[in-house]
């Protein structure tokens, strides 16, 4: 059996907007989906979602990542087994952590010798085919790890404070989140085109700020994201309320990070505030996730 697991990312700046080509700039965290392949007669994908064989109704990443090894490799039957610290469907990026390990395990397993850039590209084909539009960031960072700007593909200094996630719980798919800003921009362009260049232009500031280690700035500017991103329509009651609550106890900035609509904010805290700014953020009716920024990106655990 061959284990592979990849790591969820926040997003510092620069969601939504990335899809229409503007710069972000997205960190790599400390959760991770562990995947595992057998060879067996059949295909089995099993999950906390359930089990199936290729299942694009339940399994579609991964369904997709297996068709994919049936177009390049034989094939034939395989155990695909998923355990996930990433929550499904919150801005975390589980999409791109579940597809990236299958195809890493399965490289590994059929001997394809996929260099990690065709691993990340192929990641990205298959979030493009089962998301509709979807940029390369997800699927990039959680197999290189890093903070890294894309698109391009820029890494840049780990981020040294805490990273403080509050979960609305409310599950939001990024495929509609994505098509209800196309629609928005569709209707308004004069006026979204603008507010999408200008988070783009929010990324390209942050890169000097988070190599520079100017946390209180890289806040600042995480704050004036929020803003625009309530402004396209991906904000929610629960995601202003915590970020509120994490800034008013110390955060440097907080944020939707990810699709929204629900799913989860993102701050990020001086080390010694972390625990006020969690704390702030369960008392907001949030489920806090503490972690920290990783440069492992998609690994083999064991063969
Ligand atoms: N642990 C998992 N096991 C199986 N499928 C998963 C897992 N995690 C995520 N997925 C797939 O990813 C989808 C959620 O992706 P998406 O809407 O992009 O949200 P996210 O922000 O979490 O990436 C799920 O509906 C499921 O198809
Ligand atoms: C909204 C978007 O910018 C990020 C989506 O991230 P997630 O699937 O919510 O983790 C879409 C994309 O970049 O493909
Ligand atoms: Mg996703």
């Amino acid at each position: 059996m061959i284990i592979c697991s990849a790591p969820g990312k926040v997003y510092l700046f620069g969601e939504h907007a990335v899809v229409y080509g503007e710069p972000a700039i997205c960190c790599a965290v400390d959760i991770r989906t562990r995947v595992s392949v057998a060879p067996a007669d059949s295909i089995t994908i099993s999950s906390s979602l359930g089990t199936t064989g290729i299942d694009f109704e339940t399994h579609p990443y991964v369904s997709a990542v297996v068709e994919r090894f049936q177009d390049i490799s034989s094939l034939e039957g395989v155990s695909i087994s998923i355990e996930s610290e990433i929550p499904v469907g919150s801005g975390l990026g589980s999409s791109a952590a579940v597809t990236i390990a299958t195809i890493k395990a399965l490289d590994a397993l059929l001997g394809t010798d996929l260099e990690l850039d065709d691993v990340a590209r192929t990641g990205h084909e298959v979030e493009q085919r089962i998301q509709g539009a979807a940029s390369q960031t997800d699927t990039y960072v959680c197999t290189m790890g890093g903070v890294v700007m894309i698109p391009q593909r820029k890494g840049l200094d780990l981020i040294d404070c805490g990273i403080v996630i509050g979960n609305t719980n409310i599950f939001s798919s990024t495929k509609e989140l994505v098509a209800n800003v196309a629609e928005l921009n569709e209707s308004f362009p004069d006026v979204i085109g603008p507010v999408l260049s200008s988070i783009g232009k929010m990324s390209v500031t942050g890169e000097e700020l988070v190599n520079a280690k100017d946390y209180v700035s890289v806040g600042k500017l995480m704050n004036i994201n929020q803003g625009l991103l309530d402004a396209i329509g991906v904000g929610c009651s629960e995601l202003s309320s915590f970020t509120y609550a994490a800034r008013n106890s110390g955060a440097y900035g907080a944020k939707i990070t990810g699709a929204g609509g629900g799913g989860c904010m993102v701050a990020i805290a001086p080390h010694e505030r972390v625990d006020g700014v969690a704390a702030a953020i369960a008392i907001a009716g949030g489920e806090v996730v503490v972690t920290k920024a990783t440069d492992i990106g998609v690994r083999v655990e064991s063969l």
